[in-house]
């Protein structure tokens, strides 16, 4: 059917009931003149850093010891523009979310400086996360009989990807950086479907095997060595309210989970208080609430079972 021109003349008049929403409803317009961070950016920071950390496993090939330095060197010239842009638009975007665009105080402050001290900090950690990284790397190798070898693992494992892109934001959340690492993780969410909020803090030697519907909450922590299985969820058991009936934020909700410790396929382990003990090993489909002492085996009885011929 041919385009009915008639029926456009109405765009105009769609379109300025639209742009009126954004005066009736604001909680969901940024306008303004001072940019949010951006997501693209965001996800270029990621694939950039990537490069870094594994170098000759992704965009660019045939590095050596003689060229590598060049390349390296280039990325993180790069990266410290992008990391220092993003970073002060969030530092900015933080302050005028908590004191308002217009307080006076704003004028003085160099978000650009800020961002850039954030930026430097925040490469000068690279070398020791390969190390962590390198941990990580190995323990898939060790806890997976299916793997061939490291660089399959860096190639494919969702579990490492995931941990990877982890790494990278829970270091600027722990530089106290305001939107950047929950867009990371959540990009790497979408990438893996494993969710780990960057507060989460995770030991060396951590492996996701498969990894599809993990879910780590902000105030988890991990300890050394430890091994999940998908659909494993690490969350909080209820949330509190205060005399307002608003959320209490900054609790510690999720629950503690030792050194060497395995959790197998959709387990789930709620609660700040609940710590399971090391060693231990939670079962496939457990619901735990309570802590677990080390060494203990945790499983659900098995439903008994009817088995006959099928016809
Ligand atoms: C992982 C989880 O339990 O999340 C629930 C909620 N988002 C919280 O952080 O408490």
């Amino acid at each position: 059917m041919a385009t009915d021109f008639r029926l456009k003349e109405q765009l105009s008049a769609l379109t300025d009931r639209i742009v009126d929403s954004y005066q009736d409803i604001g909680s969901i317009n940024h306008l303004g003149h001072c940019p949010l961070p951006s997501t693209s950016a965001v996800v270029e920071i990621i694939n950039d850093l990537k490069e870094i950390l594994y170098p000759g496993y992704r965009r660019r090939q045939n590095l050596h010891l003689g060229n590598v330095t060049y390349y390296v060197g280039d990325l993180v010239d790069g990266l410290h523009d992008k990391l220092t842009q993003q970073i002060s638009r969030a530092l900015r975007y933080d302050y005028d979310q908590k004191h308002g665009e217009d307080c006076d105080q704003r004028r003085l402050i160099d978000f650009e400086a800020r961002g850039q001290q954030e930026a430097i900090r925040f490469l000068d950690s690279l070398p020791d996360m390969r190390r962590i990284l390198a941990t990580d790397a190995q323990a898939a190798y060790d806890g997976d009989p299916a793997a061939s070898g490291l660089h399959e693992i860096i190639f494919c494992y969702p579990g490492l990807e995931a941990v990877t892109v982890h790494r990278i934001a829970h270091q600027l959340y722990r530089q106290r950086i305001p939107l950047i690492p929950r867009m990371m993780s959540e990009y790497s969410h979408s990438l893996t479907g494993i969710d780990i909020h960057p507060g989460a803090t995770i030991g060396p030697s951590f492996f996701i095997d498969h990894g599809t519907g993990v879910v780590i909450g902000e105030t988890c922590e991990i300890g050394t060595g430890v091994k999940v299985y998908q659909g494993v969820t690490l969350g909080a058991l209820s949330f509190a309210k205060d005399g307002e009936g608003n959320l209490v934020r900054g609790t510690k909700r999720h629950p503690t989970i030792r050194d060497r410790v395995v959790i197998y396929a959709n387990a789930t382990i709620l609660g700040g208080g609940t710590i399971v003990g090391e060693q231990s090993v939670v079962g496939a489909s457990v619901w735990l609430t309570k802590s677990v002492p080390p060494n203990t085996m945790v499983t659900i009885e098995t439903p008994s079972l009817r088995l006959r011929e099928a016809s």
